[in-house]
């Protein structure tokens, strides 16, 4: 055995013999040996001392053998800690209260008068144990801080028209009933950010939150990376690996973009919702877990039912409440706000003066269509502030392809995504449409004819 891989020991025996040779014994093999005669001092040695095993006798007087003070001593150490490793010490004779002693949580026993090989060969599998025990609550430990910490950034959730306070207060009342919702809306509306907020003021704010986005989950790897896999169960199986849906367990699994599954993947995915285990590929032993379902997705899902795109049983499966999320276009109460909070995020960001939105400005955002929404608001406020050398952003600093509509683009919209490039591009367009009349290509671009020219000089035109 190697020096020392018992760590800390502590025997408790009345009888000084018994001490005595466990110390010669064990002194070779542990980190330390504390003796202790007196159980009475049990308390005091357990407030103010760690030990990784503990030998404790089962009758402290010789001709007592009811062995009612070892279970009495043995409560109280595990009383103090839970995790600790006790292994009995008992007469001949006494297996039966030994094994009673396990069951009240004794580790293991060893019989009186002891084979030093035996006993060493027991502690040595204590010590293995109280390792494990150990590192499970350093797991534990782990996970939970890492839970807080990926907890801790609280979601902003900005609006104040009158569509969002609806929305608000429907998220109020569902928030920590832990049913399922789906969240519907375009591109860029926040429906991860209110899952966020929904997780955050549930009852599972301290646990998990999982998202798995659908679509960037490919056919193949479907099932290995929702229900997880044993190692060896395909070619690239290399090790054991708990899923997504496993992970999430206790918490909040967020299934993004869901209206983009196949038929096949959507089948597996009713299968482990209906029965609320998971099966990890390669394996046929169900787990089962807990966890709040939220969905989201921008297409319209009840139309694909009708398509048989999307299975009814599971759209009824995942949508106990549904919350629409209005498109900005919707909520132009909304873009002062917005404005405000994104331009103080910025000037932040770049270490700026806090720019703010002028009132020709904010017509210019009220006039446009937001096909990306509040995704597409926060680029063009985050261009703007870097762009514009005015504190107040005015008409001219905001910049909209006239193709960037609610309408596909045409097959002449430039390809790029190179702002200048864009920007060029753009303004040549404009001029060609209105034969070089300055005025109108400006209208047209919602600029200035002031802030034309200085584009106009910028790309030489
Ligand atoms: N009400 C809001 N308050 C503050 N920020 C918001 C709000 N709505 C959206 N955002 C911000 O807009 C961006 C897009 O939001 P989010 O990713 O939640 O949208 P989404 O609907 O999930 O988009 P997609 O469908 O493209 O995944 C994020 O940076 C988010 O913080």
């Amino acid at each position: 055995m190697e020096e020392q891989k018992l760590g800390r020991i502590l025997v408790i025996d009345d009888n000084e013999d018994v001490l005595f040779s466990a110390k010669m014994l064990l002194r070779k093999h542990a980190k330390e040996v504390v003796m202790e005669k007196n159980p009475k001092k049990i308390p005091f040695l357990l407030s103010n001392d760690q030990f990784d095993l503990i030998l404790l006798d089962m009758n402290f007087s010789q001709d007592i053998t009811s062995g009612q003070e070892g279970f009495y001593w043995l409560r109280e150490v595990l009383a103090y800690d839970p995790s600790a490793v006790v292994v009995m010490i008992t007469a001949y004779g006494d297996v039966e209260m030994a094994v009673k002693a396990l069951k009240e949580g004794a580790t293991d026993f060893v019989l009186k008068p002891w084979q030093n090989e035996k006993l060493l060969a027991t502690l040595s599998a204590a010590a293995k144990l109280r390792n494990s025990y150990q590192e499970v609550n350093r797991l534990r430990e782990v996970n939970r801080t890492l839970s807080t910490q990926l907890n801790t950034g609280k979601s902003i959730i900005l609006g104040e028209s009158k569509p969002m306070r609806q929305l608000f207060s429907v998220i109020d009342k569902v928030a920590k009933t832990d049913a399922d919702i789906l969240l519907l809306g375009e591109n860029g509306t926040g429906k991860e950010v209110i899952a966020r907020t929904i997780h955050e003021r549930s009852s599972r704010a301290d646990k998990v939150f999982v998202t798995v986005d659908m679509g960037a989950v490919t056919e193949s790897l479907f099932e290995s990376e929702l229900f997880g896999h044993k190692k060896g169960a395909f070619t690239d199986a290399k090790e054991d690996r708990i899923g997504r849906i496993e992970a999430a367990n206790g918490g909040t699994l967020f299934l993004d973009e869901i209206g983009n599954l196949s038929p096949a993947m959507q089948a597996k995915l009713l299968t482990v919702l209906q029965r609320r285990e998971v099966i990890r590929v390669g394996t046929n032993t169900p787990l089962p877990v807990n966890v709040r379902l939220l969905c989201a997705t921008n297409m319209p899902l009840k139309e694909m039912v009708q398509r048989n795109e999307f299975r009814q049983d599971l759209l009824y499966r995942i949508n106990t409440v549904e919350l629409n999320l209005p498109p900005l276009r919707q909520r132009l109460d909304d873009l002062p706000l917005f404005a405000t909070h994104f331009l103080e995020l910025y000037a932040h960001k770049y270490k700026q003066p806090v720019k703010r939105l002028g009132s020709t400005g904010l017509k210019r955002l009220e006039q446009y269509s937001w096909p990306g929404n509040v995704r597409e608001l926060q680029h063009a406020l985050e261009r703007a502030s870097i762009m514009s050398d005015n504190r107040e952003l005015e008409a001219e600093d905001f910049f909209f392809l006239p193709a960037e509509s609610a309408t596909p683009a045409p097959a002449d919209a430039p390809q790029s995504l190179d702002l200048d490039n864009l920007e060029r591009e753009t303004v040549q367009r404009a001029l060609q449409k209105h034969d070089g009349n300055i005025s109108k290509a400006a209208k047209e671009l919602g600029l200035s004819r002031g802030a034309l020219y200085r584009r106009l000089e910028k790309y030489a035109l």
